[in-house]
């Protein structure tokens, strides 16, 4: 079977207290996107399971990877017969897109749907979030408000219909953790969902995502991105999740091309 893990955006992102898990909480609203890796699981006559890569390079080695990962939990659980499975990695990574929490998460559902494992979608994603705290969505992939480490979810009714979303990867790869190290948790003064509920020409001043801080600090260009992608007219833009892709929702087309902003960025267009 084939799959395409997709990718996730934040809009805002509210770090409210650190844990004493280790964790931190969140508020956020996930909203899914049409970027997507490539995923395919097959029966295979091989004696043991096998993860094969293409597509960007990921770091560390197949059984490293989120995928496996995900394989090896149902295996545990359920006596699955071997499979071959194949990742195509187009998703930026280091990225805030949440790139290999969907692949786990899709390979989660896959297995369950190929073998009829009949495993709730309330046990996937518990299941999901032992995998990472991003896992989770990926089991609904609709736009949710989280809460919680951002495992607790709400379906949201908000529609970015018809908006063009832009997502650009100026080729800096921040690491998660220590994203969430640098940032100084605070509850601010209106809760996201109340300032995403204002009309979306005025979240530019109200939805924040609070890893632009510290993040920006360390890495100016980024900053410089999210002033260009509002120059070139966006109605809205932000960083998604820890950085370093900087989204940006357009109401109309606007005629400009990857080489205004810089030739080597990853650069993603779609209509919602
Ligand atoms: C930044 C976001 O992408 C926003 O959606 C997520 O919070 C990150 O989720 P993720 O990549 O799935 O993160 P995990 O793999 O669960 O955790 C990686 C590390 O990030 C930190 N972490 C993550 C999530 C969270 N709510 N609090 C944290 O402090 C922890 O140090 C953890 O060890
Ligand atoms: N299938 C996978 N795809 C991408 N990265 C993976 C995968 N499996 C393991 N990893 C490891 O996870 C790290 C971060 O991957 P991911 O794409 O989830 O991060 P991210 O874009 O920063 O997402 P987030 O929104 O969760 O912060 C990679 O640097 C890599 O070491």
């Amino acid at each position: 079977m084939l799959y395409f893990p997709n990718a996730k955006i934040n809009i805002g992102l509210h770090i409210t207290s650190k844990r004493e898990d280790g964790f931190h909480n969140l508020s956020t609203l996930f909203y899914p996107t049409k970027l997507s890796d490539g995923l395919e699981i097959v029966r295979s006559e091989r004696d043991e399971s096998h993860l094969s890569l293409s597509g960007l390079k990921i770091d560390g080695s197949a059984k490293d990877n989120l995928v496996y990962k995900a394989y090896e939990m149902i295996h545990a659980k359920y006596n699955i017969p071997v499979v071959d499975l194949h990742l195509h990695k187009k998703i930026p990574f280091g990225a805030g897109l949440g790139g290999g929490s969907s692949d786990a998460s899709f390979v989660l559902k896959g297995l369950n749907k190929m073998f009829d494992l009949h495993i709730s979608n309330e046990m996937l994603m518990d299941m999901a979030a032992e995998l990472g705290s991003d896992c989770p969505f990926f089991i609904i992939n609709e736009p949710c408000f989280a809460t919680g480490r951002g495992d607790v979810l709400t379906p949201s009714l908000l529609s970015l219909k018809g908006y063009r979303l832009v997502l650009v990867h100026p080729n800096i790869m921040v690491s998660t953790p220590d994203a969430f190290r640098y940032v100084v948790p605070q509850v601010p003064d209106i809760p996201l969902e109340e300032s995403l509920s204002m009309p979306i020409t005025r979240w530019k001043d109200h939805v924040v995502n609070h890893f632009e801080k510290s993040v920006f600090c360390q890495y100016p260009k980024i900053k410089e991105l999210k002033d260009k992608l509002y120059q070139l007219g966006a109605t809205y833009a932000s960083m998604s999740g820890s950085g370093s892709t900087v989204f940006a929702l357009f109401e109309e087309y606007v005629p400009w091309s990857k080489e205004m902003l810089s030739p080597s960025y990853f650069v993603w267009d779609e209509v919602l």
